[in-house]
């Protein structure tokens, strides 16, 4: 399998603090894979050491493409601008049209097929301020999409939605990984465990790699977690 995005023996520091270490993994195309972690575990740091938004002090990152899509956690985002479902989309290709640059009928285009992706066409002139917690969480993969990345990055989609969004979610993550590398960083375990082809456990590095079904060991999840053998996630999860 040749790796759409690749990590080898990657560490990085943030304020002078080691946040990763000896990080190794590969993703390729058709996989979506799920970043699983304790809250300052270093998933966000890995998923912007992939977009080269932090510097490495050791090893190396290789992206097929010219840049990941990346999807930033929602509440990172500002809503309460007056800007249509679509203007919000095309800010995703801002670097391609320049920042004072007129928008040209192909970049329009490319705008409607994200939003036909994500199945969001028909609210495409609402203000985006006016939408749900799902349908935010879909401009913004939309706004990624435009570029047709071939790794596209994802910081915990599931944060604060209800059980049908995230399954209208998780039904396009499935869709969109057929062609592409798909990486998310969630809290969410169930929904990595059925939905993802593998999970990464994460703890400033890689604890464990594989499909959730072979992850059976107790210790891979404790040490991940920094839980004890009695802790419900083991029950969880079934180690
Ligand atoms: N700008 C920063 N300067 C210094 N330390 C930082 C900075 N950003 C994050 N950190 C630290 O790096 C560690 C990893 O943070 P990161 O946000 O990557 O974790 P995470 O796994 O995404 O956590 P969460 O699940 O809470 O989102 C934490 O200890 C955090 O405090």
């Amino acid at each position: 399998m040749s790796a759409a995005l690749e990590m080898t023996d990657v560490a990085a520091d943030l304020g002078g603090r080691p946040v990763l270490r000896d990080v190794n993994l590969r993703v390729g195309a058709g996989e979506l894979v799920a970043l699983l972690g304790p809250n300052g575990a270093g998933k966000t740091t890995l998923l912007r050491a992939a977009l080269g938004l932090v510097p490495l002090r050791q090893g190396r990152v290789s992206v097929a493409g010219s840049a990941p899509g990346y999807v930033p956690q929602r509440h990172e985002f500002t809503w309460d601008f007056p800007a249509s479902v679509e203007d919000t989309v095309l800010s995703g290709l801002v670097r391609r049209i320049g920042l004072f640059r007129r928008p040209r009928a192909g970049h329009w285009e490319a705008v409607w097929d994200a939003l036909d992706r994500v199945h969001l066409n028909e609210l495409r002139k609402r203000p985006v301020g006016e939408l749900s917690g799902g349908q935010r969480q879909r401009v913004l993969l939309a706004r990624a999409l435009v570029l047709s990345p071939p790794v596209l990055l994802l910081d915990e989609p599931f944060t604060g939605l209800d059980m049908p969004s995230q399954e209208t979610l998780t039904a396009l993550f499935a869709d969109l990984a057929r062609d592409r590398a798909v990486v998310m960083a969630t809290h969410d375990l169930a929904a990595a465990a059925y939905t993802c082809d593998r999970l990464i456990l994460l703890n400033r590095t890689v604890i464990a790699d594989g499909p959730a079904a072979e992850l059976r060991d107790p210790g891979a999840w404790m040490r991940t977690f920094d839980v004890g053998p009695g802790s419900h996630l083991l029950k969880l999860v079934g180690a």
